[in-house]
């Protein structure tokens, strides 16, 4: 049964990066999927906007969806302040797996809970069986055409405060147009966009930044 490409990234990690150390994970699945293997991780010029925006919201409570390798999940439990955890929501078991091991490896896994399964089925959970009041940030780096729906979701649920960040990767490519459309004329949210590259390749890309305004 011949290795799926999450799993070589995974084995040239365990292999190449240092044991503990979030940022040299994330400099070495950099170094694999630029130079041997494409893949869809946010990459390090989107995960410069991705930090600045962590940095900035400092967030105590945080959701993720769409955990894929655990890439940007090392990069925001990375600059969590103590106390502070990430959510992170993956519907693929097989990379839900990979994702566990690369988040340990990074020695980031007191600071992120890996939620396996829908999104749909997760968000209503997150109050009463994940204990969350209300989430201070959210990447959205799933299905493209969840992006809309489980926004919608969160707020239904009471999840968001006044100051809740909200942070949407590929609003370019794959491309979010629906979200896009939703989030700009909705009056609840203050959006600014991010010009930036497509992980690994030279195609322009961006992330949209909302800020729920209660
Ligand atoms: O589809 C993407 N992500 C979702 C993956 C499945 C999520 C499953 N899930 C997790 C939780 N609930 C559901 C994605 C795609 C691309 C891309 C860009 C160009 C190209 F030619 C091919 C692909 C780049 C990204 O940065 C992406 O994020
Ligand atoms: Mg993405």
């Amino acid at each position: 049964m011949n290795q799926s490409k999450e799993q070589r990234i995974l084995n040239f990690v365990l292999q190449n990066a240092v044991r503990g150390d979030p940022c040299s994970v994330l400099d070495t699945i950099d170094m694999y999927c630029s130079q041997k293997e494409w893949a869809m991780n946010v990459g390090n010029e989107k995960g410069l906007i991705l930090d600045k925006t962590v940095e900035e919201a400092n967030p105590s409570v945080a959701l993720e969806l769409g955990t894929y390798c655990g890439y940007s999940a090392i990069r925001i439990a990375r600059l969590l302040k103590a106390g502070a955890h990430l959510l992170t929501v993956e519907f693929n078991p097989e990379f839900a797996a990979i994702a566990k091991q690369m988040i340990e490896f990074a020695g980031v896994q007191d600071k992120v809970k890996l939620l396996e399964g829908p999104s749909e089925e997760i968000i209503p959970q997150l109050k009463k069986k994940y204990e969350v009041d209300t989430l201070d940030f959210v990447f959205l780096d799933h299905w493209k055409d969840r992006y809309t729906p489980d926004t919608i979701l969160i707020q239904e649920c009471n999840l968001l405060r006044k100051g809740s960040v909200l942070l949407a990767d590929n609003v370019i490519v794959p491309g979010a147009p629906e979200f896009l459309n939703y989030i700009r004329n909705n009056p609840h949210f203050q959006c600014t966009n991010y010009p930036s590259r497509l992980e690994y390749m030279k195609v322009e890309d961006a992330m949209e930044k909302a800020v729920f305004l209660g």
